[in-house]
């Protein structure tokens, strides 16, 4: 550790900065927070608060003026439980201004020289703009830009069907916007069971977005009455006023003085880690979306605590370092319906002897009631070693699609997590007629009929 600086020295204060500095003043080392802008990073400002806000908003009808004004409030809330002065009053210093690694344990932050004893990389990532042919001549929104908008468009091409593309055109649509959503693979949220995608795209067509899937843009040009003109590849054409672009992030692990110390930063940027987050120079760590592991909040938050807890010296001192394990990371798309996802799909988990239950919310009590059956929850379980499907196996992931999606995904979270046998779920009783019941009666298949329905080999 450096006798006069910082123990660790955070560059960036996002989610990932701001849990790593905390965490490192938590087990008693000096934490310094270098950030080139506002402390809070995309989540704050451009990702999960506004967009939630905005989506929230939408489903309550609000105009978008109410929406807009919404979204900057609620961020400008969550900010300043982040800024420079509540992190001062919780013990962590922090400084203004961009950072360069200049050796190990050697910064510059703004041309100033500061040493510390680690490092930990927290740079984060920005929006991915495809080379499409014009796309610099109609200036393309992004995630960064499209909450700054002060008059609702009349239309929106999207281009992107994942997370933001889905659930800013789901809001957008709401608050009266026509939208297109265009999306090169064969589905929405393709990361996604292919069953979740199609509820997804029926939930959005409802909402009145024209879904193009299986195509892309190859040409973008001002159009001849303002606006964006846009030919895809399928030979037909979009029309639209503004186009916002949602195909992705490229981590910024770029031209920090990385490489010059001889840490490795892939193509995409990503700074290259291993699962106890650190880099190939010893002192110096990286997490969140710099890593181009997970991008979400919550796995920026864990690959933080990890970072500082092994560059406050846990790697040292424990026999076996902290570690982070992206298949034990729940994440929801937050459309309505939402989408909560554990560990594997059917497809991935097909070939290694897996089984598959289902429920559809058709058969679920709780969603007759209140009318919304479009959705279903999917466990996908395995055999463990040695005792094969002794109590319904282990569960290996979980998809549930419902309203409430992205919180019911953690009763499964927790399964898995813990190991514990997939029967555990089926025998633990559930409140009569929750949502959660779902996860129930699924598991229970694995061990009878449950309404007709059995356990079933999963396909690829
Ligand atoms: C529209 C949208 C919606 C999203 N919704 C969700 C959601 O619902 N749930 C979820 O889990 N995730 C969501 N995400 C993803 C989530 O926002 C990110 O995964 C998370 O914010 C990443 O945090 P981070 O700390 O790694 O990076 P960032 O938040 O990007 O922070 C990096 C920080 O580093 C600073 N920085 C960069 N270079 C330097 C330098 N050289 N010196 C000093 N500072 C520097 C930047 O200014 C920035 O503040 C969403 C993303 C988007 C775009
Ligand atoms: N609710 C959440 O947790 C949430 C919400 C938003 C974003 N995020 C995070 O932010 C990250 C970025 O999200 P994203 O949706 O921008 O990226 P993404 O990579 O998840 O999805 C991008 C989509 O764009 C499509 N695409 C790529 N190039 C295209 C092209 N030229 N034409 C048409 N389609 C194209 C891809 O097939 C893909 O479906 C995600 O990885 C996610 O982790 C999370």
């Amino acid at each position: 550790m450096s006798p006069t600086g910082p123990d660790v020295v955070v560059v960036g204060g996002g989610a990932a900065g701001l849990t790593a500095a905390r965490e490192v003043h938590r087990r008693g080392a000096r934490a310094l927070l270098v950030e080139a802008h506002a402390l809070g990073g995309d989540c704050t400002f451009t990702g999960c608060i506004p967009s939630k806000a905005l989506l929230g908003a939408a489903a309550d009808g609000a105009s978008w003026d109410e929406a807009l004004r919404r979204v900057h409030r609620t961020v400008a809330a969550v900010a300043a439980t982040e800024d420079a002065a509540a992190l001062g009053r919780e013990g962590v210093e922090v400084r203004h201004g961009r950072a360069r690694l200049t050796g190990p344990g050697r910064l510059e932050v703004d041309g100033s020289a500061v040493e510390a004893g680690a490092i930990i990389v927290a740079t984060g990532a920005t929006p991915l703009l495809p080379s499409i042919p014009g796309l610099d001549r109609v200036d393309p929104l992004t995630s960064d830009t499209v909450f700054d908008l002060d008059a609702r468009p009349r239309s929106l091409a999207v281009l992107g069907g994942g997370p933001v593309g889905c659930e800013l055109a789901q809001a957008c649509a709401r608050l009266g916007v026509a939208v297109t959503l265009v999306e090169a693979e064969g589905r929405l949220l393709p990361a996604e069971e292919p069953d979740a995608s199609a509820v997804v795209a029926a939930a959005l067509a409802a909402d009145g977005v024209d879904v193009r899937t299986g195509s892309t843009v190859t040409s973008a040009a001002p159009g001849r009455s303002g606006g964006v003109a846009l030919e895809l590849d399928d030979g037909t054409a979009v029309g639209a006023e503004r186009l916002l672009v949602a195909v992705g992030r490229r981590p910024s692990g770029a031209g920090l003085g990385l490489e010059e110390l001889g840490a490795e930063v892939d193509a995409r940027g990503a700074v290259v880690v291993d699962d106890t987050m650190a880099t190939s120079v010893p002192g110096i760590w990286a997490a969140g979306d710099v890593t181009g592991r997970l991008a979400l909040t919550h796995a920026a938050a864990r690959m933080a605590m990890v970072a500082a807890g092994n560059a406050t010296g846990g790697a040292r001192t424990r026999l076996r370092p902290a570690r982070f394990d992206a298949g034990q990371v729940p994440w929801a798309t937050f459309t309505d319906p939402e989408v909560g996802r554990v560990g594997l799909t059917e497809a991935q988990a097909a070939g290694r002897g897996a089984k598959v239950c289902e429920l559809p919310f058709t058969e679920l009590d709780r969603a007759v009631t209140a009318g919304r059956t479009e959705g279903f929850v999917k466990l996908v379980a395995g055999p463990r070693r040695g005792l094969g499907w002794a109590g319904g196996g282990r569960l290996l992931g979980a998809t549930v699609v419902g309203p409430t999606g992205g919180d019911l995904v953690h009763e499964a979270a927790l399964a898995l997590r813990t190991g514990m046998f997939t029967g555990r779920l089926a025998q633990t009783v559930h409140a009569y007629p929750s949502w959660s019941m779902a996860l129930q009666l699924a598991a229970a298949q694995l061990f009878a009929e449950v309404g007709g329905r059995r356990a079933r080999p999963a396909r690829s």
